[in-house]
C-alpha cells in the first residue's frame, strides 16, 4: 500500500509570493521522513503541496512535478478527490468532527466514499482504531462524542479516521505540538508501527522527535525574510543529526539559529 513520493523542482506560491523553491526529494515507501527547519521556511507549504491542499487557498499554486509511485498528481486528468483519499493528512490540532460519535468519526471517510454496510463499517472502525492504538481505550464508548476524549486520544482518533480509508501516504503537520509528553510518545510509537504499511511524512519542530521517529530528515531553510524556502540537506536521519554535510544544517540542529 505504501508508495514512493517524488518531488522534482517543486515551487509553491501564495499569489505572487514564492514560499518554496525548487524542492527535489524522494521519499521511500514504508519510511518516516521528517521535515525540519526554522519557522516560515515552507515545511507546511511543501507538505500541503503533496496532497494538493495548497491550491485550495485562493491564488495559491504549485509548479514542478510531484509523483506518487510515478503518477503525476498534478496531471490534468487526475481526480483531486482521489489524490486526497490516497494521501491522508493529520493536522496540528486534533480536529475530530465535534458532533459525531467516536465510531462515526472513524468511518466518516468511508461513508463519504459510499460504504453503507454496517458490518463493513464496524470491521473497518475496529481495524483503524486498533492500528491507531486506541481500540482498548474506546471500545466500550464508541457511541460517545469524539470531542469527549483527551487531546492525545483525539489525535489518535484523527489518525484512525485518516487510515480507515486506507491511504498510501500519511502526512502529519506537527501532530504532537498540542499534546503532552505521554500522548506525544504514544503518537511516536504509533508512527513507528504505521510505517510498516504507510509512507509517512511529518513536519516537526521537535528535533528529538525527528531523531526518534524518522528514517530520513529533510532540512529546509530560508536565506532571509521574504525569500523562498529551500531544501538545504536531505539524508538519513542519523547522518543529519550526527554528521551533516552542510554547515547550515549543523548550525540549526545544534541550536545556533532558528
Ligand atoms: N495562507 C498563506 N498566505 C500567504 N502566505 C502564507 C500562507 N501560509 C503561509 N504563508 C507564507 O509562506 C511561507 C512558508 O510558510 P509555511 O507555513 O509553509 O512555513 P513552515 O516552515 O511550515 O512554518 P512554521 O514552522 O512556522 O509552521 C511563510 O513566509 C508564510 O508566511
Amino acid at each position: 500500500m505504501a508508495k514512493r513520493v517524488e518531488a522534482e523542482g517543486v515551487t509553491a506560491y501564495y499569489g505572487s509570493f514564492k514560499a518554496i523553491e525548487n524542492i527535489n526529494l524522494t521519499v521511500e515507501p514504508k519510511t518516516v521522513t521528517a521535515l525540519i527547519g526554522p519557522s516560515g521556511c515552507g515545511k507546511s507549504t511543501f507538505l500541503r503541496s503533496i496532497n494538493r491542499m495548497h491550491e485550495v487557498l485562493p491564488g495559491a499554486r504549485v509548479d514542478g512535478k510531484l509523483t506518487i509511485d510515478g503518477q503525476d498528481i498534478y496531471d490534468r486528468d487526475v481526480d483531486v478527490t482521489a489524490v486526497r483519499r490516497m494521501i491522508g493528512m493529520v493536522f496540528q490540532r486534533p480536529n475530530p468532527f465535534p458532533t459525531m460519535s467516536i465510531f462515526d468519526n472513524v468511518v466518516a471517510g468511508l461513508k463519504l466514499n459510499g460504504v453503507r454496510k454496517k458490518s463493513v463499517l464496524e470491521d473497518a472502525a475496529e481495524k483503524a482504531l486498533r492500528s491507531a492504538n486506541l481500540w482498548d481505550e474506546v471500545k466500550d464508548r464508541l457511541g460517545k462524542p469524539g470531542a469527549g476524549l483527551s487531546g492525545g486520544q483525539q489525535q489518535r482518533l484523527c489518525i484512525a479516521r485518516t487510515i480507515a480509508v486506507e491511504p498510501q501516504v500519511v502526512l502529519m503537520d506537527e501532530p504532537c505540538s498540542a499534546l503532552d509528553p505521554i500522548s506525544t510518545l504514544a503518537i511516536e510509537d504509533l508512527m513507528f508501527k504505521l510505517k510498516d504499511q504507510y509512507t509517512i511524512i511529518i513536519v516537526t519542530h521537535n528535533m528529538q522527535q525527528a531523531a526518534r521517529v524518522s528514517d530520513r530528515t529533510a532540512f529546509f531553510s530560508i536565506e532571509r525574510t521574504g525569500d523562498p524556502g529551500r531544501l538545504i540537506e536531505y539524508d538519513y536521519t542519523q547522518k543529519i543529526f550526527s554528521n551533516p554535510s552542510v554547515k547550515k544544517t549543523e548550525d540549526y540542529i545544534t541550536g545556533r539559529f532558528g
